[in-house]
């Protein structure tokens, strides 16, 4: 029926969107008057300061609002050596090393820095103990009781969370040895698993199955994790005659996330489509008497495993967010929850230099102003970590971008992640890190063992593959080094479920505490909802434009309509632009609208629909 499509062929082209970045270099990094945090735990109110009012004037001092000066970076050897063997932090037993040297901050810079992390780690203290660490939503911070749950402020919150771990473990089991069979599998067994989640609830999960699943694993993962009619059908159609031996796993904290629920009713329609019963094959995760929830109870799915509303989506890896999906894959999600909980332990130190979160926070401070005045650029030397650049931009970004600090200032601030993989992104945009626009610092990954035991081999005299791999990221890091681009190193044994769940917490815990010294709530995300609530008019629309086209098409005549008439009869002449997309976007889906006229010049479209819906127009 569409015609449109056909006259455009592509979008009209827009003008490109500028980057009105507002986090200027002149926005002080230290707000004198904004140097305490109040917690509340329960009725009692705890004060923690995030900053101690005694030291405010050193600091307001230290930094005046204008950047700090900065002194070109070490270039003298043996000066570097030294500079790289004091600040080495090392953890034995997760095999997880941390180089902070080739960030140039100074011992001036630390020292004045130091009562703000004595401040900061004292409020992650009162953090873990129950403090209502996210004062918007009124909510607990509890991601590290999920590794200890002896940490949780509660008997009721410890059992929560070990039961919970023991269910994990036990329906994983129970569907990975066919104890639990989907009903009309050829396999008898399940041998897929379709996730289905966004952000928080896909990140997480996506970036564990890469780096830890075996070649082989029990059940194979993939994943929904957008609102994409194509990308959905893809993931179905690559699952053909295996959905029936399919386990869908719905995963969404809200458990009203409209990109999730689209995902679930597209699944839900292929299975009515093959004729399979949804619900016996449908896992929910998600907080207690949500929408999900409800919705599978009633519906009577194979299981659901909680969310609790002090995880947070981007830190609910080691919740059964993260655990499910990669016990099902048979990674070892005690070992993922040991690492984290030895990094816990290390990152909880108020010795700086011993607390490998809070040089990160130090580093990223230094690098940036504290404004995010720089971007951070991750580059793990390794395929399998290859999607921590992504989980880490979510942790990052939406924990720090706020608009507001926790005062109500207008801060803008941030840290902007990217990047990919090492030595791939060396053929891509390192030739702009080393010699152009100079506005990152480096994440280098680096993962010691190569390959299993036993299987190297030298590909040329005394080299192997993987001594390449290491060249090229030494190489690349002195290289930049060399041009005055700073970088930080961090560097594991093994990728392995205990060094992933170490890296997790790691960089939970950094956000945390840098969190804290630019006084922002790392735990919330109003950002978000405006696009939300964008989108949600934006259908609002749609549907006011389909009953106006509706009523002109069921004239006798037909009354074909302009732009202009359209968005006058929808009482939203100031829309017109946006109902102009919306009916492209109609036409090109055969949603029996005919457009004639020119795509270039919108102002000759006029509009109608193929067939007069009457009971529509008295609705
Ligand atoms: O798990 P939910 O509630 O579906 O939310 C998905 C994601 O959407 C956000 O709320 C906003 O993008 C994230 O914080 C979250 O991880």
């Amino acid at each position: 029926m569409a015609s449109f499509a056909g006259l455009c062929s592509s979008s009209p082209s827009l003008h490109p969107k500028h980057n009105h970045n507002q986090i200027t270099k002149l926005i002080p990094a230290f707000h004198k008057d904004s140097l305490s945090f109040a917690f509340q735990s329960g009725s009692k109110s705890v004060a923690v300061q995030s900053v101690a009012r005694e030291v405010s004037t050193d600091l307001t001092k230290a930094n005046d609002g204008l950047p700090k000066p900065k002194r070109g970076l070490e270039k003298d050897p043996h000066a570097l050596w030294r500079r790289y063997v004091d600040w080495l932090y090392q953890h034995k037993e997760l095999g997880l090393y941390l180089d902070v040297s080739r960030i140039g901050f100074t011992d001036e810079f630390v020292a004045e820095m130091e009562p703000r992390f004595q401040a900061a780690l004292k409020a992650m203290e009162e953090l873990e103990k129950g403090a209502i660490a996210n004062p918007d939503e009124g909510r607990m911070v509890g991601h590290y009781w999920l590794r200890n749950s002896k940490l949780a402020p509660n008997k009721f919150l410890q059992q929560q969370i070990e039961n919970t771990l023991d269910a994990i473990c036990k329906f994983a089991d129970e569907i990975i040895s066919g104890k639990i069979k989907p009903p009309s599998s050829p396999a008898g067994r399940f041998t897929q698993v379709l996730s289905v989640g966004i952000g928080g609830s896909a990140l997480g999960p996506q970036f564990v199955a890469e780096a830890l699943a075996p070649d082989n694993p029990p059940l194979k993962i993939r994943f929904i994790d957008n609102t994409d009619p194509a990308g959905i059908d893809h993931q179905i159609a690559q699952l053909g005659s295996e959905l029936a031996s399919t386990l869908v796993i719905v995963i969404s904290k809200s458990g009203g996330t409209p990109e999730t629920r689209n995902g679930l009713l597209e699944v839900q329609k292929a299975f009515r489509d093959a004729g399979l019963d949804f619900a016996k094959q449908g896992v929910a995760i998600t907080q207690e008497n949500s929408l999900l929830d409800n919705t599978a109870r009633i519906e009577g799915w194979l299981a659901r495993f909680p969310m609790f509303d002090w995880v947070g989506g981007r830190t609910s890896e080691m919740s059964a967010v993260g655990l499910l999906p990669a016990a099902l894959q048979g990674i070892n999600i005690r070992e993922m929850l040991a690492g984290a909980a030895l990094m816990d332990e290390a990152t909880r130190t108020r010795v700086l230099k011993d607390n490998p979160a809070a040089l990160l926070a130090l580093c990223w401070y230094w690098a940036t102003d504290g404004v995010g005045s720089k971007d951070m650029v991750v580059l793990p030397y390794k395929d399998s970590l290859l999607l921590l650049s992504r989980y880490l931009q979510q942790l990052v970004m939406e924990s720090l971008g706020k608009e507001f600090d926790l005062d109500g200032n207008r801060v803008n601030q941030g840290l902007t992640v990217y990047g990919n993989k090492g030595s791939t992104d060396q053929h891509a945009y390192i030739q702009q890190l080393r010699e152009g626009v100079h506005n990152f610092f480096v994440t280098f990954i680096e993962v010691l063992r190569d390959r299993p035991p036993g299987h190297d081999w030298e590909l040329e005299p005394g080299v192997t593959c993987g001594d390449y791999l290491f060249g090229m990221l030494q190489g690349t890091r002195s290289a930049l080094y060399a041009n005055d681009r700073e970088s930080i190193t961090a560097t594991v044994q093994e990728v392995t479920p205990r060094s992933v769940g170490g890296l997790v917490a790691l960089y939970e815990r950094a956000v945390g505490i840098y969190a804290l010294l630019i006084n922002i709530n790392a735990y919330h995300q109003p950002g978000v909802e405006a696009g939300k609530k964008a989108a949600g008019e934006v259908l609002a629309l749609q549907k006011r434009v389909l009953a106006v086209l509706n009523e002109a098409s069921c004239k006798e005549p037909v009354e074909p309509l302009t732009l202009e008439e359209v968005a006058e009869r929808c009482h939203t002449p100031e829309e017109i632009e946006m109902i102009y997309k919306i009916i492209a976007h109609m036409a090109a889906n055969d949603r029996a609208l005919i457009a004639e006229g020119s795509c270039g010049s919108p102002r000759s479209i006029k509009v109608f629909l193929g067939e007069c819906n009457v009971d529509q127009l008295y609705a």
